[in-house]
């Protein structure tokens, strides 16, 4: 991304920055859906329909076109990206604009308690590359155990890290050196790279962390520069690589600002035939002659599913919604969520640059704009020092957001909080704790049968005494680090922030420090499992092969199936389940 001109650039920049700061997010989605009472009008019969081009879906929409006999519908809600989508340092002005869903948990009890109104604030791509086209870039499968428990405690045979080796590197391109061969793609559509500085590197190493070049390859457990999904100094998006240079295909048709009201299904047969959707307020319907996929996310999946009459018998008939099949969708949400309050203040200045000059060096490939959320170092870490098993916390290191006045906005922080909370935002050093295994667990639910509402999202965050244990262990280990050689030579230490609803705690105390976590939590945006895998129609929504249980023509290929979260980010692992759903439906048609 280079302008001819750097006032242009910098204009565009700061254009972007203000209409986020002044964005209001809508309480419905009434912003992008004009519901009316006309009839239908026919759009067409394809014989795959994929409802989302996120994540997943575009890249099922690039992998079935290259069937060239088969047409494929990509109904997408959302529109284009833009030049700003493209700076990965400038991603959460993104939760602010009409390319997120703006959604926020319902009140939380045990977590995200200095948020406003107590709900965590739950972002969501509403534009074609879905999360991937607003996300943070960082680019992290997991542990091979994560995959191993997908196959052998969740029972979906053909899931195991083994067997989903292939499909990770088949996407990629891999750019960064040194890494493990083995275990990454060269040539893929997604290049992944690393822009970062082994910046604190001694300070994990003198806790007996090892620094590794590739928490990718062989080890994940250790200290090691972030991976990130970046070309040159651009995002990489399953638009930019999976669709943005395939839109010449004749078989591949994709429809923007059309948002999938409902999925056509034929009640006796229980089979999908096609999607109703509304774009430019306008009803249409299009018929499906082979399948209709549902890749709308972890959030929108289960939302059009229900909407559908696939859920919960009861929930279902509250709102009035006739059951077609009983499954539990929107059960078993679960996802990643950090401790923010870990900062740690040097002697140094590592970034005090205006936006102009810090654009400048964006041009020239330069940091701090080329990762998201200026992350430079991520450590997966768990207690037993084993590499066999998978870590517990990943740390997440980072140099603060331009202000703290935008930190205050990107978390919804209650205005009481951020004056202790103060960061020194050219010297500080951000230590994000991030729980990678809840226990807990939540919901998904509709607030009514209209899709005009958002649905109810409880991700009953830190419920489980558990969670909470593990993160203050996470806590603990950083707090160790205070008298560190490599602390005293920046003169750095950690600060100590005063939370204003834990006086009645000794200070320091371990109950001091629960209550400091279950207030200066946040999500990282990573909802699976609202249509968990699995063989039990009791227990899951979709079988190994993705199929809605009881249903035909209809599978669910997104972050919503995933059993569990993965110890890491749930990009990378979405990107393996499309190619190789991708895969599985090619061959159930004969096609591969
Ligand atoms: C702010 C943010 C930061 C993140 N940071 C990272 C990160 O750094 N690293 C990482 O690995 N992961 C990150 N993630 C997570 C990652 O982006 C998601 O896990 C991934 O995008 C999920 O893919 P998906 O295909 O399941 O859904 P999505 O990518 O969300 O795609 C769903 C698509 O369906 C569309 N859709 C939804 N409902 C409808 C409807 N009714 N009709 C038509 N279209 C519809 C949506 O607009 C969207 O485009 C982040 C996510 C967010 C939101």
């Amino acid at each position: 991304l280079k302008y001819d001109n750097l006032e242009d650039f910098v204009d565009m920049v700061e254009d972007n920055i203000n209409k986020a700061l002044n964005y209001t997010i809508s309480k419905d989605n009434s912003d992008i859906l004009n519901l009316s009472s006309s009839t239908a009008k026919d759009f067409g019969t394809f014989d795959f329909i994929i409802i989302g081009g996120g994540a997943a879906g575009a890249i099922l929409a690039n992998r079935l076109t290259e069937i060239s006999e088969w047409k494929i519908l990509l109904l997408e809600a959302g529109g284009l990206p833009n030049d700003f989508t493209k700076i990965l340092g400038l991603s959460p002005y993104n939760y602010f604009s009409t390319r997120s869903w703006g959604y926020n948990s319902t009140s939380q009890k045990h977590a995200c308690l200095a948020m406003k109104e107590e709900k965590c604030s739950l972002p969501q791509g509403r534009v074609i590359g879905g999360g991937t086209t607003i996300n943070a870039g960082v680019y992290a499968r997991g542990h091979p155990e994560d995959f191993d428990r997908w196959s052998n405690v969740y029972g979906n045979p053909g899931w195991s890290y083994e067997e989903v080796l292939p499909y990770f590197k088949k996407s990629e391109n891999a750019v960064f050196e040194p890494r493990d061969s083995d275990y990454h793609g060269e040539g893929g559509y997604y290049t992944v790279d690393i822009n970062a500085v082994k910046l604190f590197k001694p300070l994990f190493n003198e806790k007996g962390i090892d620094f590794i070049d590739d928490y990718n390859g062989k080890y994940q457990n250790g200290i090691a520069q972030v991976q990130m999904s970046l070309k040159g100094n651009e995002r990489v998006s399953t638009y930019s690589a999976f669709l943005e240079n395939f839109t010449s295909r004749s078989n591949l048709n994709i429809s923007l600002h059309s948002f999938v009201t409902k999925i056509a299904i034929n009640n006796a047969t229980k089979t999908a035939y096609g999607a109703y959707f509304v774009k430019d307020g306008v009803n249409y319907f299009a018929k499906a002659k082979k399948e209709v996929i549902v890749s709308a996310g972890g959030i929108n999946s289960p939302q059009l599913l229900m909407l559908s009459g696939i859920g919960r018998k009861k929930h279902l008939k509250e709102l009035n919604i006739p059951l077609v099949k009983y499954l539990p969708v929107g059960k078993y949400l679960q996802d990643h969520i950090l401790f923010l309050g870990l900062i740690v203040r040097t002697n140094r200045i590592f970034y005090n640059q205006t936006m102009a000059e810090m654009l400048k060096l964006y041009e020239e490939n330069q940091r701090p704009l080329m990762t998201g959320f200026q992350v430079e170092l991520v450590s997966f870490t768990n207690f037993g020092r084993n590499q066999s098993i998978r870590p517990d916390i990943e740390y997440i290191i980072s140099t603060p957001p331009p202000s703290s006045s935008q930190f205050e906005i990107f978390f919804g922080i209650k205005d009481s909080y951020m004056d202790p909370f103060n960061i020194n935002t050219s010297s500080d050093i951000l230590i994000y704790t991030c729980l990678m295994h809840p226990k807990s667990r939540g919901s998904v639910t509709l607030k009514s049968n209209s899709p005009l509402d958002k649905p109810l999202i409880n991700p009953n965050y830190l419920a489980e005494d558990e969670d909470i244990e593990t993160l203050y262990r996470g806590v603990e280990l950083i707090l160790s680090m205070n008298n560190s050689q490599i602390l005293k030579n920046y003169e750095a230490y950690i600060v100590d922030v005063e939370y204003p609803n834990c006086v009645s705690y000794k200070k320091s105390s371990k109950e001091w420090w629960f209550c400091a976590i279950r207030q200066f939590t946040s999500p990282i945006y990573h909802p699976v499992s609202t249509n968990r895998m699995g063989p039990d129609p009791k227990t899951s929504v979709v079988n190994a092969h993705l199929q809605v249980h009881g249903m035909k023509k209809l599978r669910v290929v997104d972050s919503s199936v995933m059993p569990e979260l993965n110890s890491g980010h749930t990009t990378a692992p979405v990107l393996m389940l499309a190619e190789k759903a991708s895969n599985i439906i090619k061959k159930q048609h004969n096609r591969y």
